[in-house]
């Protein structure tokens, strides 16, 4: 099975909120909600991928030394495993836009279960709400 590396972040606002990122019409798991972040392309590195990814969806900048490693996600899909590192980040310039279109939501630890989630993000929910 093919192992595909996604990079994912915890965006953490100042209230303890965090982000989550409906995925839009047309692709794969549309409707459902996730963490911002998308697959690490061929050289580049986790770190490096979230902040371009966070650059191209929500228009903020951050940095390598405010993305702190936090939890994983190892999951089977159908056609492929997905390695999924999760980064808290508290600290980015900018303002969150969605600049895909796509919806977005600042949730509280203890709501994130009413947002439907891809099913690699579910153990995550108890380590959040620990984490934080
Ligand atoms: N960013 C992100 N992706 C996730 C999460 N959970 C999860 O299963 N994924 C999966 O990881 C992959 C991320 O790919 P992507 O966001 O870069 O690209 P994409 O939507 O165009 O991928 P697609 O080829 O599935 O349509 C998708 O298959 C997505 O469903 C999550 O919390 N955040």
């Amino acid at each position: 099975m093919k192992v595909v590396l996604v990079s994912a972040v915890l965006l953490i606002d100042p209230d303890g909120r965090v982000l989550l990122a409906q995925r839009p019409e047309g692709k794969s798991m549309a409707g459902l909600w996730e963490f911002p972040g998308g697959k690490v392309e061929p050289g580049e590195t986790p770190e490096a991928a979230l902040i371009r990814e966070l650059h191209e969806e929500l228009g903020i900048e951050t940095w390598q030394s405010c993305l702190a490693p936090m939890a994983f996600a190892s999951h089977s899909y159908a056609d492929f495993h997905l390695l999924m590192p999760l980064f808290a980040c508290r600290k980015w310039n900018g303002i969150v836009q969605p600049r895909e279109g796509q919806g977005l939501a600042w949730v509280r630890p203890e709501k994130l279960t009413d947002y439907p989630m891809p099913p690699a993000d579910i153990p995550l929910i108890p380590q959040i709400r620990l984490w934080l």
